[in-house]
């Protein structure tokens, strides 16, 4: 009888212990025979890189695994675990991995959004995996539909409510008439949003989202610099019970589309607030939620749901990561391949096509609408309904409230600058993008 040996444990490092590492470390260590069964071989955890070993921790973190030395680390582990953010360290560390022919796992869109392209291409050169659906939406399985499930399709367009934190904002405006000051100090108190919360505010964790989905969906690569951005500071109570008065939700949407034909158009990729209808599956996104909205030719709308933020929801995709690029490892399967055969022109933001809603202060008086009317039909910026509030709704001034069709964001802007310009106008409120519908 032939001698049948167990196959050698698989060793993972786990670089960074914050909220999603310690997540990540519970996982592995409390469930070994699981992680055994769906592997085909031990799951080990071989160490966990830290800043301080003296920093108060989770007591499910072993100090015998911690280590300052990520390097040493790194170079005895068969799968690397990057959850400790940033662009350096992990960047050179996720590199020396892949060089040495380790699989990896990250977490970290910042990095991905940034510099992908060098680390897809050395995990290509090396014929190993590096998975990140942790990096988009959390726990929400989206980078792999749309690598695997949807490869055989043509994704056209996605709208995804992609951070948690400036959902959470929004939806406390809605529901409670909070200015977004008030908002933004309750997700910190809550802990959704950071004592400096300008990457959720301002839309740059939006965009290396949009940017990281833009790439897989349309097979191409684009950089967190093509992301035009535009963050939630200026949406203010007013505009969100406006929104309301006219069937609509405001949500801080990040955009990935194709314009034009699917094998030779351009692709529009975008982050900012806008208006979706209270009846799209999108405005019934509550709270801290994400959900992608992905539209294909042949698979139609597709919706995900979940938790895209928080330690175990986070290392749940991380962990699922773990389990695939083990399980390729041990049946000696290459690594998976980024496709990246379109080159697709990335539109200028000034190119995007978009609805609007444009909300006016005028003079109440006759002929007023006309005037505005006649400025948007110059400039070739068709008109879908316009609504005028009672005089005594705004004391005293009337309320122009006008939906476009689709319209170039250039025309628009030069639209609404020149309607600004008008006697009768008194103020431009606000100008808010609608999309799905
Ligand atoms: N927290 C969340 O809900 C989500 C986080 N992510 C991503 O996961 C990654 C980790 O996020 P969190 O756990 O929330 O951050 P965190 O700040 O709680 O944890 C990061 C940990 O890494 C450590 N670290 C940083 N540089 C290090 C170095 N050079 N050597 C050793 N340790 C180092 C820090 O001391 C910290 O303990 C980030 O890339 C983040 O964007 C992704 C999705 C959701
Ligand atoms: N800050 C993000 C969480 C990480 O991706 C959010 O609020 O969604
Ligand atoms: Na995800």
């Amino acid at each position: 009888m032939p001698e049948t040996s167990s196959p050698a444990p698989l060793r993972v490092a786990l670089l960074g212990c914050g909220v999603v590492g310690t997540e990540v470390a519970r996982g592995i260590l409390e469930n070994p025979i699981d992680l055994a069964a769906r592997v085909g071989a031990p799951v080990e955890l071989a160490g966990i890189a830290v800043r301080s070993l003296d920093a108060e921790r989770d007591p499910a973190v072993p100090r015998d695994l911690l280590t300052t030395d990520a390097t040493a680390l790194v170079d005895g582990a068969d799968v690397v675990v990057e959850v400790m953010g940033g662009i350096e360290p992990a960047r050179t560390l996720i590199a020396r991995a892949l060089a040495g022919g380790a699989a990896v796992v990250t977490a970290n869109k910042a990095l991905l959004a940034e510099r992908g392209p060098e680390l897809f291409e050395a995990a290509d050169a090396a014929g190993v995996d590096l998975l990140y659906e942790a990096a988009v939406a959390g726990a929400i399985p989206i980078v792999r539909p749309i690598r695997e499930s949807l490869a055989g399709d043509h994704v056209r367009r996605i709208l995804g409510i992609v951070n948690g934190t400036t959902n959470y904002v929004l939806d406390r405006m809605a529901t409670e008439g909070l200015e977004l000051d008030q908002a933004v100090k309750e997700a910190q108190a809550l802990g959704y949003a950071e004592a400096d919360p300008t990457a959720d505010v301002d839309g740059f964790d939006a965009a290396a989202k949009a940017a990281i989905l833009a790439s897989l969906a349309f097979h191409t690569r684009v950089a967190l610099k093509d992301v035009a951005r535009e963050g939630i500071r200026g949406v203010s109570a007013a505009d969100v019970a406006w929104a309301s008065r006219t069937g609509h939700v405001i949500k801080l949407l990040a955009v990935a589309e194709v314009i034009g034909p699917v094998d030779d158009g351009e692709i529009s990729v975008r982050v900012h607030p806008a208006l979706v209808p209270a009846d799209h599956p999108l405005a019934a996104v509550r709270g801290a939620f994400n959900a992608v909205f992905v539209e294909a030719d042949g698979a139609g709308p597709l919706m995900f749901y979940g938790q895209g933020a928080g330690g175990r929801p986070t290392a749940s995709a991380v962990l699922g990561d773990v389990v695939s690029v083990a399980r390729r490892r041990l049946t000696g399967g290459k690594g998976l391949r980024e496709s990246k055969d379109q080159a697709f022109p990335v539109l200028p933001p000034e190119a995007a096509v978009t609805r609007f809603q444009v909300r006016l202060s005028v003079a109440d008086r006759p002929g007023v609408l006309a005037q505005v009317a006649g400025v948007l039909a110059d400039h070739g910026v068709s008109i879908d309904t316009v609504r005028q509030s009672s005089p005594d709704e705004e004391g005293g001034a009337a309320h122009l409230i006008i939906s476009t069709h689709a319209a170039r964001e250039a025309s628009l802007r030069a639209t609404v600058d020149a309607v600004a310009g008008l006697e009768p106008v008194r103020q431009v409120i606000s100008v808010l993008r609608v999309e799905g519908s």
